[in-house]
């Protein structure tokens, strides 16, 4: 009997969906009679001893990646659960991601105490997000709306909105209703208003390249139509994010089929205060060509100069 090692950080939704990941791999290896048990290893990353500086500053969400990646290398733990968004575009040389789970609702969601929609929000409304793209998405939609910058865990987050007097705020329903909260959800945001973060709602199971037994395992794992869509999405996001700051937005959505369907992806580019905004729809059978499509269509738009200011 193998135990597998699972490395996550120790936020409590890093926790909760590693919990809930190391659950499901549980049940298959029992349906399957495979002899492997599991233990869950918190790791502590320099992404969370620093949550409160702009993460922009000091190097970006792959912070919070780095050192469970270390830990895979350095043989410490066997495979690691991470948000799919906090993923950065490349590998280090030996590691793959082995299983994208079945998604969670990729939407964002307001949370407030009034029952506002993004419709109904009262002129001026300060609304909390530290989040780029739901900044620019949203005073594209509403310019009179004032955003306010909202750090922390989820649970921060939703204990501001009301010590900080804010009148809403903006969160991925995917946390709240993976930690069970989704009771807090006023709304849910359609992705022609706000389009989510490349990757969320989706996790990520990496592992060692070469370990084979893991790798078979977690393939059990894996949830073919978000693959297919989060690997558009990802693409999408490489060819446009020079690892500047830029809001970006893209939701892909995989049918099913023979070869696997077709994938349809909407993604766009916004200057900061929302003021430019581009969009691109593109749909075709190979992932990576749709997320290139959609990704050059908005280049021919113009989001270059969005940017290049962005990179200034
Ligand atoms: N930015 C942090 C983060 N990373 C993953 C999630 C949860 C949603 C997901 O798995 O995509 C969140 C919280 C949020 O953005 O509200």
């Amino acid at each position: 009997m193998r135990t597998i090692i699972v490395g996550t950080r120790q936020s409590a939704l890093a926790l909760t969906q590693t919990g809930q990941t190391v659950d499901r791999l549980r049940r298959i290896c029992e349906e399957a009679g495979l002899p492997f048990a599991f233990e869950v290893k918190p790791i502590v990353t320099r992404g969370d001893r620093i949550l409160d500086v702009t993460l922009s500053k000091v190097g970006g969400k792959g912070l919070f990646v780095k050192e469970i990646e270390q830990a895979l290398l350095d043989g410490e733990i066997d495979c690691a659960v991470h948000s799919m968004k906090d993923m950065p575009f490349d590998l280090p040389e030996g590691l793959t991601i082995g299983s994208v789970p079945l998604r969670e609702d990729p939407r964002d969601c307001l949370v407030n105490l009034h029952g506002y929609t993004l419709s109904d929000l009262p002129p001026g409304a300060r609304v909390g997000t530290s989040s780029l793209r739901r900044g620019a998405q949203l005073q594209a939609r509403r310019p009179d709306l004032r955003i306010e910058s909202l750090r922390g865990n989820i649970d921060t987050r939703l204990r501001k909105l009301e010590t900080e007097g804010l009148d809403a705020i903006l969160l991925a329903a995917a946390g709240l209703r993976r930690m069970g909260w989704a009771d807090r959800i006023t709304a849910y945001i359609d992705p022609e208003d706000c389009l989510p973060a490349v990757g969320q709602g989706a996790l990520a199971v990496e592992c060692r390249a070469d370990d084979e037994q893991v790798m078979s395992l977690l393939a059990r794992l894996n949830d073919g139509k978000t693959e297919r869509a989060v690997r558009a999405e990802r693409r999408f996001l490489g060819l446009l994010n020079g690892g500047c700051q830029v809001p970006i937005g893209a939701y892909a959505v995989a049918g099913s089929g023979e070869e696997g369907g077709e994938v349809s992806l909407t993604g766009m580019v916004a200057s900061p205060d929302g003021g430019r905004l581009l969009r691109a729809t593109a749909r075709g059978t190979d992932p990576e060509a749709v997320g290139s499509e959609a990704a050059e269509a908005l280049l021919a738009q113009g989001a270059d100069a969005i940017l290049a200011e962005a990179r200034e």
